[in-house]
């Protein structure tokens, strides 16, 4: 049985390729509530286990929970409908449309799939708080009539997490949000992915480490698809064979 305080939880996963075992038997909680972030060095394993629990890839066994529900077989699709939406992969941002109309057709999206109505202007209007709300979480107020082809890298990242949010996740799934960005970007990424996990479940992949000393309430860490070390970070970097892992001069 899964503990209430679970959101998440990974019992058995294994993925092999062609003989190859990329993930071999791993089990993984993530707690209501946290920003749990998955290292470890490259090859680690941790893109596939990041799709198998986000349903890209089918596990070769094992099993997935979410909120209690067994969702191993289900469609990514399925999974985001249940409330654990990966962002800037599902979500997509239109590089000629605004901030403001970027995050109301996200809006409208989702609310076409729940009640399938929204369609005259007036109705529109209908959207303009949570529009409003979502620019303020994501800190784009300001940019409100600026196309998303003009933003910097970071505030389209931040454009893209405020559509993900508009699907209404209590689970948030990240791939290396932090990716390709500068420092003054990854800052303000950083304390943007803090406070959204004030309010949602994030579990992210992220190579920074100091992001993930920072940011993180719990560390998972995998090697060679296995997972060798749980806690926080402190715990982590403690723990002897992480640092060998890291020592071998991967990074993270
Ligand atoms: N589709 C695939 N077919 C065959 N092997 C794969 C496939 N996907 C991943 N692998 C292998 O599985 C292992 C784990 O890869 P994965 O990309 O999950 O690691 P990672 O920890 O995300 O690495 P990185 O930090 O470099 O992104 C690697 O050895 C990789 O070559």
């Amino acid at each position: 049985m899964i503990e209430s305080d679970c959101i998440l939880e990974a019992r058995g996963l294994r993925k092999v390729f062609g003989g190859f075992v990329a993930i071999a038997g791993v089990d993984l909680r993530v707690q209501t509530g946290h920003l749990h972030a998955l290292i470890g060095p490259n090859g680690a394993g941790k893109s596939t286990l990041f799709n198998l629990l986000t349903k890209f890839i089918q596990p070769s066994a094992g099993e997935i929970r979410f909120k209690g529900q067994d969702v191993t077989s289900a469609m990514p699709a399925t999974i985001a409908r249940l409330g654990m939406v990966r962002s800037f992969q599902i979500s997509s941002v239109f590089p000629h449309l605004t901030v403001y109309e970027n995050i109301r057709i996200a809006l409208q999206a989702h609310a076409r799939d729940t009640w399938g109505f929204w369609r005259s202007e007036q109705a529109l209007h209908r959207f303009d708080e949570d529009v409003h709300d979502l620019m303020t979480q994501v800190g784009l107020e300001p940019l409100v009539y600026t196309r998303a082809a003009d933003l910097s890298y970071g505030r389209k990242r931040a454009l893209e997490l405020a559509t993900t949010l508009a699907l209404k996740p209590e689970l948030i799934l990240l791939d290396e949000p932090m990716a390709g960005m500068g420092q003054e970007d990854v800052e303000r990424t950083s304390a943007l992915i803090r406070s959204l996990a004030r309010r949602h479940t994030v579990l992210m992949v992220e190579h920074n480490l100091k992001v993930v000393a920072d940011i993180s309430d719990k560390i998972t860490v995998l090697r060679r698809g296995e997972k060798i070390a749980e806690g926080s970070y402190d715990e982590v970097a403690a723990n002897d064979e992480v640092r060998s892992a890291y020592m071998g001069g991967a990074h993270g």
